[in-house]
């Protein structure tokens, strides 16, 4: 049975101040052979250029090792997503007839602005931890794109979370169903080449047809009360790489408007037997994305969002787990930000591991950071409540290229 609220001490290795290395490279059974973590553990400059050669460029097991290299979104060139149902149905009802109004415009200049500044802010936080921050190619996204069935406009890289999925180390492109994100990866590619050409699994899920099939011409979103419903049909394979978090060999994942059971069943396969895959059902109604509804912080303790998640029907192999259920999110009073976000209040989850301590959480939400402290965690404040309009929070502007750390098990 899983024990709620826990206290402090549990599971956290409680050496050391942390920016050094943890005291122990978990002597796991499993390393990955070739990318065991040992060279580069304790020497002073493991985080800067001087360890990059001996480094693998992709390498990250979970949602908490320790941070070595980070890709963080650019705003540059973001446009408003071109109309179509699986938009519209995933965001707050007022942004989607905003969104429908402006979709093929840019972002206007009020938005970007400040955005941009805690962005930068959020990188200098980074950096000053010793964290190399990558970024994406600058996209004019305004422009048009098509495919033999459609067309549309582009939409932004604010979240390089969405498109891609690190799994140990391998970095797998996913077949997004918004349209408007068919070609995001893109803005990747010389990123990607970079960490091919120097050792990376680099991987692109089937490319989807995004055709009429995939998407049901009845959908509706479902009433408090009703049976859920989803978006997607099972015409083909589609997922976000955000409707995944990983916790070793084990992963977790909502079934979502735009993660269907095929796109989960095809990275079930693709990983193969060394991999468990697990779904966590959401009761949120517009579900996209599990970065707001169930975040694993350290071995065995997961953030849980309490309106989403019905914690007596969680996986059983959670079992052993510390479930820290999240408090309140602290309200939003700025009107312009209210009615642009295309995310929903949770976001206060969307944190940030640096390591199994250290958490990136937005300041604003002082009491997720009080209920982080109480559980044993050292907050990190950082400003980035602006970015909603573009997606999300330190979560989604991220993907965790390293951590330092080898493969294991967390549940048994
Ligand atoms: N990786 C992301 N872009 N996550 C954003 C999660 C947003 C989520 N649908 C919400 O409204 O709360």
């Amino acid at each position: 049975m899983p024990r709620f609220r826990s206290e402090p001490s549990l599971a956290v290795a409680t050496s050391a101040p942390p920016a050094t290395a943890p005291t122990t490279d978990p002597g796991g059974r499993t390393g990955t052979p070739s990318t065991t973590g040992t060279p580069a553990t304790g020497s002073p400059g493991a985080h800067g250029p001087a360890a990059a050669t001996a480094a693998p460029p992709v390498l990250s097991h979970n949602e908490w090792d320790p941070l070595e290299e980070v890709v963080v979104g650019r705003l540059d060139g973001a446009t408003i997503p071109s109309r179509h149902p699986a938009v519209s149905c995933n965001i707050p009802p007022f942004a989607a007839k905003l969104q429908g109004l402006a979709a093929g415009f840019r972002y206007p200049r009020a938005l970007l602005d400040r955005a941009q500044e805690e962005l930068d802010g959020f990188i200098a936080l980074l950096e000053s931890a010793g964290v190399t921050v990558r970024r994406p190619d600058p996209v004019d996204h305004r422009q048009r794109f098509s495919t033999p069935d459609w067309s549309s406009h582009g939409f932004c890289t604010a979240c390089p979370r969405d498109c891609m999925l690190v799994v140990g180390d391998e970095i797998i492109e996913t077949p997004m169903a918004w349209p408007c994100r068919y070609f995001e990866t893109h803005a990747y590619r010389a990123l990607l080449k970079d960490c091919f050409r120097r050792g990376a699994r680099w991987t692109a899920a089937p490319r989807p047809q995004l055709t009429d099939e995939l998407f049901d011409p009845d959908f509706r979103i479902p009433r408090p009360g009703e049976p859920m419903r989803y978006l997607l049909t099972e015409f083909e394979p589609v997922f976000d790489a955000a409707d995944f978090v990983r916790a070793g060999r084990d992963l977790f994942v909502t079934r979502s408007n735009v993660t269907n059971l095929s796109g989960i069943e095809w990275l079930r396969r693709h990983l193969g037997p060394g991999y468990r895959v697990h779904e966590i059902h959401s009761r949120c109604r517009t579900p996209m994305h599990i970065d707001t509804t169930f975040m694993p912080l350290a071995p065995g303790r997961v953030l849980v969002n309490p309106e989403y998640v019905d914690v007596d029907r969680l996986p059983d192999v959670l079992r052993n787990w510390d479930i820290l259920v999240a408090p309140p999110p602290d309200p939003i009073r700025d009107r312009l930000l209210k009615v642009t976000s295309l995310c929903g209040k949770w976001l206060s989850m969307n944190v940030l591991m640096l390591d199994e301590r250290r958490v990136v959480a937005e300041r604003h939400h002082t009491g997720m950071l009080r209920a982080l402290e109480s559980w044993g965690f050292e907050p990190v404040p950082c400003d980035l409540m602006h970015y909603a309009p573009f997606g999300g929070s330190f979560h989604c502007a991220t993907l965790d290229l390293r951590r330092r750390g080898t493969l294991e098990s967390y549940t048994d």
